[in-house]
């Protein structure tokens, strides 16, 4: 598992020297977190690239690209993912729909405010989100858009068999009025993207050795997020205050990130506390293990931290999509991830209860954290989200 150095509470005051050793700082789950900056390098210096162009190719084909991917994980916790079949139009006419989007005006863009939903999704303006405490705010505009089983994009009954469960009575995604546009360029790639990601997760069934189909009953109607990002071009210093996006974890199980061409600011922290680049590459996009993956494989596969820092004068957008389990998965640690004997260093947990334990804290100034303040923290659920 990706070894990280104890946590500081209450670390207003985050400098890089500790113990007279040099320190990297992120976020990785509700503490500021620190890694030291190893002096022998060992870790991974670039990250790997695999070809998906078997996808559905024969059992041994499939089986190449698991192992390709298990090594990758392992050893990196990022790859990149080239041939995955997202057509290159869709690419264009979605990164040119990101572009007209965040160019609205800003009220256009509000009439979406993330604050206007109780699911905490929607539009997030610049210094919204604060994901390192040292700086003034993320330096990006962002909107969030997921899984809903009302909205009839998603085809609730249509992909589950099931009925529409009862207790949700409104769409957890906000869509913003005047630009109905936005809705259907979104689901267009949505409709691309998804998909891929759920022949991703019988790869990684095979990467354990395991029927292809083993993962599919925790995958019925996932909790997905799917997030534009809007970076601005930011002064190029090493201030640490200049930053898109802050170092951090990513609370999925797999993301698959989509990068605006020519415009690097990627950057990906290998064990030894080194930046290593993530640039864009054309016809790419870029894999990496979320939390409860490196959960589920008890640290095998680490969810490597990183941070976005446009330095390059240019505008930067990004597309990730966001794949976590359904919220009523009891999770486990996987029993080929422990060795005979072993205690897993994770207990079982239910994704939807860790899910908003994770939600929350993170925007306490939002009406859903506000309203449910006064409720202990192990009596919240994932149902808090849905009314
Ligand atoms: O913009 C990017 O390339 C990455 C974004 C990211 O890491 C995230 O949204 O979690
Ligand atoms: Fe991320």
């Amino acid at each position: 598992m990706a070894e990280v150095a104890s946590a500081i509470p209450g670390s207003g005051n985050l400098g890089i020297a500790r113990d007279g050793a040099e320190h990297v700082y992120f976020h990785s789950g509700s503490e500021a977190t620190y890694r030291k900056v190893s002096e022998k390098a060992s870790g991974f210096t670039t990250i790997p690239t695999i070809d998906l162009t078997d996808l559905d190719g024969t059992a041994a084909q499939r089986k190449a690209i698991a192992d390709d991917i298990y090594k990758a994980c392992h050893e990196c916790g990022f790859f990149y993912v080239k041939n995955h079949g997202i057509p290159q139009e869709i690419v264009v006419e979605t990164f040119q729909l990101l572009k007209n989007f965040f160019a609205l005006d800003l009220d256009s863009k509000m009439d979406a405010h993330v604050q206007k939903n109780p699911a905490i999704r929607g539009y997030e303006p610049m210094l919204e989100t604060k994901l390192d405490p040292r700086t003034q705010g993320d330096i990006k505009e962002a909107f969030t858009m997921g899984d809903c089983v009302i909205e009839p994009e998603q085809d609730y009954v249509g992909r589950t068999g099931k009925q529409r469960p009862a207790h949700i009575t409104q769409p957890q995604n906000i869509w913003p009025e005047k630009a109905p546009w936005w809705r259907d360029g979104l689901y267009k790639y949505y409709h691309h993207v998804f998909p891929l990601a759920m022949k991703l997760v019988q790869i990684f069934a095979l990467a354990f050795g395991m029927e292809e189909t083993a993962f599919d009953k925790h995958f019925q109607f996932p909790i997905t997020g799917m997030r534009p990002l809007y970076y601005p071009p930011t002064p190029v210093t090493e201030d640490a205050a200049s930053v898109g996006l802050g170092a951090h974890a990513d609370f999925s199980w797999l993301t698959l990130v989509l990068q605006g061409e020519n415009v690097p600011a990627l950057e990906v922290l290998n064990p030894d506390g080194i930046w290593v680049d993530a640039p864009p590459i054309p016809g790419t996009l870029v894999c990496n293990v979320g939390q409860y993956l490196e959960r589920q494989t008890n640290g095998l596969f680490p969810a490597t931290v990183h941070r976005v820092r446009n330095k390059t004068g240019q505008e930067r957008y990004s597309l990730p999509f966001f794949l976590t389990m359904d919220p009523d998965v009891e999770l486990d640690v996987l029993d080929c991830c422990v060795e005979q004997g072993e205690v897993p260093s994770y207990e079982r947990i239910n994704v939807g209860d860790l899910y908003i334990r994770r939600v929350l804290p993170a925007r306490k100034k939002h009406p859903t954290s506000i309203k449910y303040r006064d409720v202990p923290q192990d009596q919240w659920s994932y149902r808090m989200l849905l009314s």
